[in-house]
Parts: structure tokens; C-alpha cells; sequence
């Protein structure tokens, strides 16, 4: 639909966009949110390129301010609920609380967004989408749901994980924004992501007014245990309609070692491992302690917080036969992301794909 609007001009896609935002701005929203400022075609080369990209100053500081009081408005009043790990084990689902994690989710809840006004314009104002479909057009996003978080200090964090899956749902891009003014390296809580193989982890300081967007199904990401008492932020999920995503049939519910085929040639075998669905796998595999040691740091101590890590054990064990024969190869991409980016060999030219 965008698509023709902007074609349909000879201005640039950019102003014409601007003009179609102010108008809507002035029926849906009071606060202009700065989306069709910031999300910009060299944020978005980045964010393809790269699976994640940061911008920050997103909003003004004193929508920032208004959205962390709304925040903790929620949080002091008990309206927020403690976030828990999903715990699937063959047909069974779980739930395992993290500590110290508060969570409330705006788009569902009539009662959190009557109560938090700001948040809730950010709710109804789509130019987030629209943007990132106007400059990454594949993305096709069509909706957006937002999540209020507060981490209450104590060491509250999360453990290493995807935010969705292509077969779980439709999410494609998170985007989180941060309301942290007084926020110092001390407090921690940085948002950890894993460009394996372009690079060794990336820590991400929380600071207000950052956003950080990255792939929902791709990106391997945890947060650092936070000492600060109130960490805030605000997540918005994008996604597709669930009809329309380009789910990739090769991988579709395939086992690992029937959809694998190794080739003996190791710049071939590097290929085939950083296949999305693949590479997901790879990923358990070459951070397999850190993951555990996540898994402990996020939940209190309980049988199923030990359950959860042999899961988790058991998991890298079934990986590592399945990709038995190409164990040298993921062995050298380790020792290369774990070394500093100068030996590392035109990896970042490898096209993974993010979205
Ligand atoms: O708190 C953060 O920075 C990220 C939280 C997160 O990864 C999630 O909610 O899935
Ligand atoms: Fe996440």
C-alpha cells in the first residue's frame, strides 16, 4: 500500500512519508514519537546487514521521563506481573519465574494502557512499522504489541534466547527503548547480542533514550544481571500476519541432521552452518556454558531451574552428534569470534540472512 503511495510521486519516499505522518499525527497521537526521524535507510542497511542497529535519543527526554513514571507507576502498584521462562519439554509447557523481572503487557490490557497514557499513544502510533516496511519493504510488518518491563536490581536478568521463532508465531523485529537517566556502567544490565559469526558478543548499555532494534527469530541475545534498583524499558514486537510469512519449507519441523548436509570443503561447510534454521543450533553449541550459567544467573534456585539446564545440556549434546562431521569447522569460528576482530577472516562478508 506504501509501496504505491511512494511510488506514485517523484519526491523522495522520505518526504513523502513525513507528510503522510503528520497527517495521521494529527488524528492519532499528541506526542510525536521521532520514528520518521530516526529510521533512517542507513539505520535500516545496518539493521539488514547486521541483524541488529542502534539509535539513540529516540524520543525527547521528557517523553522518556513521562514514559518511565508511567512505568513505575505500574510497577508500585502492583499492576505488573513477575516474567517467567516458557519451559516446553515434549508435550508439556511450563512456566518458570526469572527474579527480580516485572513485566505488563500494554497492547493486551484495556486497564495498563487506561493508566498509562504515553505508553499507550506509542501503542496506537504506527509509524515504527511503517517506517521500517517503508525502507526494508520485505518486512511486511503488520502489527505491534508493547511490553512494560521494570528489573527491580537484586541481579535480575535473562538467560540466553531467541525472542520467537518462525513457527511460533509472526515476530520478525524487536525494538526496545530504554528510560534509564541515571543509569551508570556500575548498575549493569546490559542487553548482551551474539552477531556470531561477524563478531564476539556485543554489550548494549541501557541508557535512556536508546532503542535498539534487532531480529526477533535470529538474534541471540541475553540481559546482564542489573544492580540498579529500577531498570525500565519499553519492548514493541513487529510482526507479520502469520499468513504471510515466508516460512522456509527445507527447515519446516525437519530434524536437524535431515535438513544438514555436510560438505568437506570448510568455506562450503560455513555456508551451510549459517543457514538461519541451522545456524540457530550452532549458536546453543558454541556458547553452550555461557548459556547454562545464563540459565542459573535468571531463575531462582528450584528442581526446575535444574531440570531447565539438563535440558539445556542434553540439547547441545544431540547438537554436537548432528553436526559431528563439521565439528573442526565450528571450532574455528569459535576460536575466531573469540579473538579480537582483527584475525577475523571476511567473516563479516558472510550473508546471513535475519529477516
Ligand atoms: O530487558 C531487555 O533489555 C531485553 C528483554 C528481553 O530480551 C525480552 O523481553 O525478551
Ligand atoms: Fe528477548
Amino acid at each position: 500500500m506504501i509501496r504505491g503511495f511512494v511510488s506514485a510521486n517523484t519526491k523522495s519516499p522520505h518526504n513523502i512519508f513525513s507528510g503522510l505522518l503528520k497527517f495521521e499525527a494529527r488524528w492519532y497521537c499528541s506526542i510525536s514519537f521521532g520514528f520518521k526521524d530516526k529510521i533512517s535507510p542507513e539505520l535500516c542497511d545496518n539493521l539488514q546487514r547486521n541483524g541488529y542497529a542502534v539509535v539513540d535519543e529516540i524520543f525527547e527526554k521528557v517523553t522518556i521521563q513521562q514514559i518511565r513514571e508511567e512505568v513505575l507507576n505500574m510497577y508500585n502498584g502492583s499492576h505488573m506481573h513477575k516474567n517467567c521462562t516458557h519451559l516446553v519439554n515434549n508435550a508439556t509447557k511450563r512456566l518458570v519465574e526469572k527474579h527480580h523481572i516485572h513485566e505488563a503487557e500494554l497492547t493486551l490490557d484495556h486497564n495498563i494502557q487506561s493508566m498509562a497514557p504515553v505508553c499507550s499513544q506509542l501503542n496506537n502510533d504506527r509509524s515504527l512499522p511503517v517506517m521500517l516496511n517503508l525502507f526494508m519493504p520485505k518486512l511486511t510488518l503488520e502489527s505491534q504489541a508493547i511490553k512494560l518491563q521494570v528489573n527491580s536490581g537484586g541481579g535480575g536478568c535473562f538467560p540466553c534466547h531467541f525472542d520467537s521463532d518462525e513457527q511460533v508465531d509472526g515476530r520478525k523485529v524487536t525494538a526496545i527503548i530504554y528510560a534509564n537517566p541515571m543509569w551508570q556502567p556500575g548498575d549493569g544490565g546490559q542487553l548482551r547480542l551474539y552477531p556470531f559469526p561477524y563478531s564476539a558478543p556485543i554489550d548494549i548499555e541501557p541508557v535512556s533514550g536508546r532503542m535498539v532494534l534487532f531480529s526477533s527469530t535470529r538474534m541471540l541475545h541475553r540481559v546482564l544481571p542489573s544492580a540498579a534498583t529500577q531498570r525500565v524499558c519499553l519492548t514493541v514486537w513487529l510482526s507479520q500476519l502469520r499468513s504471510r510469512q515466508r516460512g522456509s519449507p527445507l527447515f519446516a519441523g525437519s530434524p536437524l541432521s535431515s535438513t544438514f548436509s555436510a560438505d568437506s570443503d570448510q568455506t562450503k561447510q560455513i555456508a551451510s552452518l549459517m543457514q538461519p534454521h541451522i545456524r540457530n543450533h550452532v549458536l546453543k553449541m558454541v556458547y553452550a556454558q555461557e548459556w547454562a550459567e545464563s540459565i542459573e544467573l535468571s531463575h531462582p534456585y528450584t528442581l526446575e531451574r535444574d531440570g531447565m539446564v539438563e535440558q539445556h545440556w542434553r540439547e547441545v549434546e544431540m547438537i554436537r552428534k548432528a553436526l559431528k562431521s563439521c565439528e573442526p569447522t565450528i571450532q574455528y569460528l569459535e576460536d575466531v569470534c573469540k579473538n579480537s576482530h582483527e584475525s577475523m577472516p571476511n567473516l563479516h562478508k558472510l550473508p546471513i540472512s535475519w529477516f
